[in-house]
């Protein structure tokens, strides 16, 4: 199955558009947990044993694990995933985005080290630092378009001056990944929550494509307002991290974060 047909999938069975993402923080560890850097597994498990019939994806953050020296708790966490959860498609966030050569070690590194479905990436050094990850077939590509955080101004909202009709560079990108870039249907935007003006302009412009939508949950984006915006036609990840995760710091972390996850997801199926 490809990224977008799991995502599909996903959606049908568990009538859901949240996206679980896995950011582990030892310091925010329940109970003896805290601190504890070698519990990041089984942090992290507990979550997707909780969480798996209410996501269409779920997201590790890879910072998470490397500050920690816990790659290889990385790799058991995907492992597990696809073991209890083989239905629900795993992001790998790496915002990855370097020149061809270097980007294809990255992409054995996303989709043959840690089996991921899909990485999000930067777009910053163009589409020969993306194409690489096009080889590996049925894998999703997820470009950083309108950023979530207020710097995303600095460069995504400048008009180019050079193109017809002087987009905006994210109006740009989003033309350039529906049309020209995406020539075997494997790519897909990040969209902060926190722009849904821009969401709705992106879904506009790129309206096959599947958005990845951070910002709800810690980062105050608002749940209905996002699917509004990015409608459903097409694929659509909200994803929630720290709201979710850290939902409790007691031993009913769990069950704790399956109720914020449940609230949630029902509020973006309106
Ligand atoms: O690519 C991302 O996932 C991402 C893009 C973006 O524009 N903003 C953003 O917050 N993220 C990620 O989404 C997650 C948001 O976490 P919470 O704010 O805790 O829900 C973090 O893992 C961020 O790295």
């Amino acid at each position: 199955m490809t990224f977008i047909e799991q995502l599909r999938a996903a959606r049908a069975l568990n009538d859901s558009h949240l996206c679980v993402g896995l950011d582990p923080d030892p310091a925010k560890f329940p109970g003896a947990w805290k601190g504890d850097a070698s519990k990041i597994f089984d942090f992290c498990a507990a979550i997707v044993d909780a969480t798996h019939d209410l996501a269409i994806a779920f997201k590790p953050q890879i910072a998470y694990f490397a500050a920690q020296r816990a790659e290889d708790q990385l790799e058991r966490l995907i492992q597990h995933i696809k073991r209890v959860a083989p239905q629900v498609p795993v992001i790998l966030d790496a915002k990855r985005g370097d020149i061809g050569a270097t980007a294809e070690q990255y992409a054995v590194e996303a989709f043959e080290r840690y089996q991921a479905d899909a990485v999000t990436l930067s777009p910053f050094m163009g589409f020969d630092s993306v194409e690489p990850y096009l080889k590996h077939e049925g894998k999703g590509a997820i470009l950083l378009c309108r950023t979530s955080n207020k710097g995303g101004d600095d460069w995504q909202m400048q008009r180019l001056a050079d193109v017809p009709g002087q987009p905006r560079l994210f109006e740009h990108l989003a033309h350039l990944a529906q049309t020209q870039w995406n020539k075997n249907g494997q790519l897909g935007l990040v969209v902060g929550a926190t722009y849904p003006e821009e969401l709705a302009r992106v879904r506009a412009l790129a309206p096959d494509l599947p958005l990845l939508v951070p910002g709800v949950g810690a980062q105050g984006g608002d749940a209905a307002a996002t699917v509004k915006a990015a409608g459903t036609a097409a694929p659509l990840m909200v994803n929630s991290s720290r709201a979710i995760l850290y939902a409790d710091n007691g031993p009913g972390f769990a069950a704790a974060a399956r109720r914020v996850a449940q609230a949630t997801r029902d509020a973006l199926r309106g």
